[in-house]
């Protein structure tokens, strides 16, 4: 018998998206385990000390898988299903750059965009509209995808982006990705977060807004700090 896939998530989490996308793609039956990241259970903080966050996957007894990329990277290998990053070495090597470029210089540039103000806000919108263009570079002529003609890990990577750009665009009332500067990163995320899979660990919009509205205020201190850590 199949040894049990349990997900520690919360409501409204890009990063736990990535392992719920990751875990459909590959067709692994699972239980979510609903996760107060205001007021964190023994569970998480037993089986993820070191961060104490969202994704934590749980394969049999094994210790747990923590991060969501490294959960993505787990989840490909462990199970059969379409594989998720790249066979060939060269391609999987640049789909990790590039994930890991979407969760540093994308990630802090677009978050210090969102939440500050002044010349320091006027700097990060620069700098993430030049990130955002070297990520559509990755985006092949011909392919819907990054990972080609099917979702792949760098889609899994960037997916986040597709569903809750928007929510921070709107929560912030600020623009960082239009149709007129990056029309193939809009259609890209358009097509991702229409695929059916995808759609079935995508959690209702008006439902995120309302959830992370009342964080602004956290939002704006940690990006003023990241701001002034840069
Ligand atoms: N680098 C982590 C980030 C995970 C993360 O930030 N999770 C958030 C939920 S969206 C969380 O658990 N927050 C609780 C906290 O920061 O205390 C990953 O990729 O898994």
């Amino acid at each position: 018998m199949a040894e049990p896939v349990k997900l520690i998530g919360c409501f409204g989490s890009p990063f736990v998206h990535r392992a719920e996308v990751a875990l459909q793609l590959k067709g692994v039956p699972y239980e979510l385990i609903e996760e107060d990241v205001n007021n964190k259970s023994d569970l998480l903080l037993k089986h993820n000390p070191v961060h104490q966050k969202v994704p934590v996957l749980l394969h049999g007894d094994r210790p747990a898988i923590c991060e969501s990329l490294v959960i993505v990277e787990y989840i490909d290998e462990a199970f059969d299903g379409p594989l998720l990053l790249p066979s060939d070495p060269h391609d999987r090597s640049l789909a990790r750059f590039w994930a890991a470029f979407m969760y540093k210089e994308c990630k802090d540039s677009m978050w210090i965009a969102l939440w500050t103000d002044g010349e320091v806000q006027a700097r990060a919108v620069r700098e993430t509209k030049k990130n955002l263009t070297l990520l559509e570079g990755q985006l092949q002529e011909g392919k819907r995808f990054f990972g080609g003609d099917a979702i792949g890990f760098l889609d899994i990577a960037v997916g986040g982006m597709s569903h809750w750009m928007g929510v921070f665009e709107e929560i912030a009332g600020v623009r960082l990705l239009s149709e007129e500067e990056h029309p193939t990163l809009c259609r890209w995320a358009k097509e991702y977060a229409a695929d059916e899979t995808v759609q079935r660990c995508l959690p209702d919009r008006d439902r995120v807004v309302a959830a992370l509205t009342p964080r602004k205020e956290l939002y704006v201190s940690i990006a003023k700090a990241m701001a002034t850590q840069k």
